[in-house]
């Protein structure tokens, strides 16, 4: 097995804006040749996160490394390995050409110029036809294809995309998703994304983490539960397991139907007999470093999730891989996305 470089570390990070603290990571690696998805809810720090990431913003504490190197270090050509697709972007009021030949241009690599932009078209899912198209006289999927598309021929190491999906269809948003999977099989291209659509961010990305109110949940340990949800009488979300069991988050009747609920693995409990509880079965159970707990990880009706279990309870609960438990999952305590 090769070995897994690291892309970017984090320590002890915090970003303000004005006064207000909206970012505070204690600790964060990203690996490389990865699909990381970012999920969070409005305002809990995301771009934030994107323009440090790409080098837009510096931290006003703690530090960032990329590729081990520390941000303040980093010269121009290094930083130009990461490419932002920003939320909202900006078309050049130009043809499409011009905006996807513009960054080449720029890096004065013009090279077979015409031909990398055919292709860069053809990986968004838009032919020839567009080239002579001007900026506005496309719809808006097209016209975030086209600005993907701008990126793409950069052929980057690292590609953030803040929001891709934001105002396109179903089919704009698939192509994208194609358009992300062979960038990263062609040029092992890494890629930071968040979406607002959970389920296509789900099924886009090998490794989740997400953010509240600026705090990473830590990603080793959240649970994250995606749609579908089931309503019960009052209207609550109710999470139907695929084994048939079925657990109900009170108070949830204002959540919409493509909500992700995420719980701390310290809100999950194993081995109470509750109402709630539900049966799961112990996959693996690792211990945390410099902690006196163990990280217990089960499977209810194929849905991975995890918990946080002190090593004597594990002793004395005879906690073991294999075992069938008894979960009780503190839905008071979870947060919508
Ligand atoms: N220029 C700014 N000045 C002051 N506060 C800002 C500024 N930009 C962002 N913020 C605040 O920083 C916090 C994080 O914002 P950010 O845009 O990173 O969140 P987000 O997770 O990307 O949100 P969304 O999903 O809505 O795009 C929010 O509370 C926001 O109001």
């Amino acid at each position: 097995m090769g070995t897994v470089k690291i892309l970017y570390e984090l320590k002890n990070l915090q970003y303000f804006h004005e006064e207000k603290r909206v970012l505070n990571i204690d600790k964060l690696i990203l690996e490389e040749n990865q699909i990381i998805g970012v999920f969070g809810p409005n305002g809990s720090g995301k771009s934030t996160l994107f323009s440090l990431l790409s080098f837009i913003t510096k931290p006003n504490y703690g530090q960032l490394y990329f590729n081990e190197i520390d941000s303040r270090k980093l010269d121009f050509s290094l930083k130009q390995n990461v490419v932002i697709l920003p939320q909202n972007p900006y078309l050049l009021k130009r043809t499409v050409f011009d905006n996807i030949a513009y960054g080449l241009q720029l890096r004065k690599d013009t090279k077979d110029l015409k031909q990398r932009v055919f292709e860069a078209l053809k990986q968004v899912g838009l032919d020839k036809s567009f080239i002579n198209r001007k900026w506005n006289q496309l719809s808006g999927g097209e016209a975030q294809r086209v600005a993907l598309a701008a990126r793409l021929i950069l052929k980057p190491k690292v590609l953030i995309l803040d929001e891709p999906t934001s105002g396109v269809d179903t089919n704009s948003a698939q192509l994208i998703k194609e358009a992300i999977f062979l960038a990263k099989q062609k040029w092992d291209t890494s890629l930071i994304i968040s979406s607002h659509d959970h389920n296509w961010l789900n099924h886009t990305c090998d490794k989740k983490i997400a953010l509240f109110q600026g705090e990473l949940i830590e990603s080793g340990s959240i649970n994250l539960l995606f749609a579908p949800w089931q309503k019960d009488l009052d209207g609550n979300l109710v999470k139907e397991f695929f084994c048939g069991q079925k657990l109900i988050f009170e108070n949830s009747y204002s959540k919409k139907r493509d909500s992700i609920a995420m719980i701390n693995s310290e809100d999950i409990y194993l081995n109470k007999k509750d109402k709630n509880a539900i049966k799961g079965l112990i996959t693996s159970i690792h211990k945390e470093p410099h902690k006196n707990e163990m990280l217990v990880e089960f499977v209810i009706g194929g849905i991975c999730l995890n918990s946080k279990v002190s090593n004597d309870e594990v002793k004395e609960k005879k906690l073991l891989p294999g075992n069938e438990v008894e979960v009780t999952i503190d839905t008071s305590k979870a947060c919508w996305i």
